[in-house]
């Protein structure tokens, strides 16, 4: 899976996100890291004590989680609140893959899928690069667009040349844990859409949603 979603935030939301972040305080991005991520983790993150983390993800984390692309994609059963990163020019995330295991002993959670939301698009270089089955996909978002993929996967983001990058980051635990199952219940459900609106009350569409909510239900854990 590897899914760039446009427009999650509108231009509104990101002018007030940024302006926010202009005023926060920024720590090491190497605190937060697992201890592989952390020999090649090189940016910062809004400090965990910032009072402004309730204020952003009202702002971001809420249009992500209710986008219906996301929700068909992810099929999210917990979303973890948001880090907000910050890569200055010079800073750099390794290749990596995602800890598997996220979150305090009271409220762990599996990382299934990786979400970057990008908060700005007026820097160069900071693409993130992820390796998939067919070679090295690089995205670069525009600012208000979100890019999904399997938290197994390697990924890094390349030098930050020229401005500041920023973005949000966050990890869903799917209700479907394999990632082939989880792609093949994404692309049925945008068939399962498609045949719905050719064919609104055909037995085919019938059919189709039969089959997608009952390999949903053979999949999914809660
Ligand atoms: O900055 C990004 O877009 C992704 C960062 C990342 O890979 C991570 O925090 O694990
Ligand atoms: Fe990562």
């Amino acid at each position: 899976m590897l899914l760039l979603i446009k427009n999650v935030l509108d231009a509104q939301r990101v002018k007030e996100v940024q302006e926010l972040l202009a005023t926060g305080e920024f720590v090491d991005g190497r605190f937060s890291a697992g201890m592989e991520a952390a020999k090649v983790k090189y940016n910062q993150e809004l400090s965990p004590n910032s009072p402004l983390h309730r204020r952003l993800n009202a702002l971001v984390m809420s249009p992500l989680v209710q986008h219906s692309e996301y929700q068909a994609a992810v099929m999210p059963l917990r979303v973890a609140t948001a880090f907000y990163a910050r890569y200055l020019p010079g800073m750099t995330y390794g290749f990596h893959v995602d800890d598997p295991v996220m979150g305090p002993m009271s409220g762990r959670y599996r990382t299934d899928v990786s979400t970057t939301v990008f908060l700005n698009d007026d820097y160069e270089g900071g693409e993130i690069v992820i390796r998939t089955a067919y070679g090295e996909e690089k995205i670069r978002g525009e600012a208000g667009d979100a890019v999904v993929y399997d938290s197994g996967s390697w990924h890094k983001v390349a030098e930050v040349t020229k401005g500041i990058r920023l973005v949000a980051v966050t990890w869903a635990q799917s209700l479907v844990k394999d990632p082939q199952q989880r792609e093949l219940l994404y692309q049925l459900a945008k068939a399962r859409e498609g045949v719905i609106a050719k064919l609104p009350q055909s037995d085919e569409a019938a059919s189709i949603s039969t089959v997608h909510i009952n390999l949903l239900r053979m999949w999914s854990e809660v």
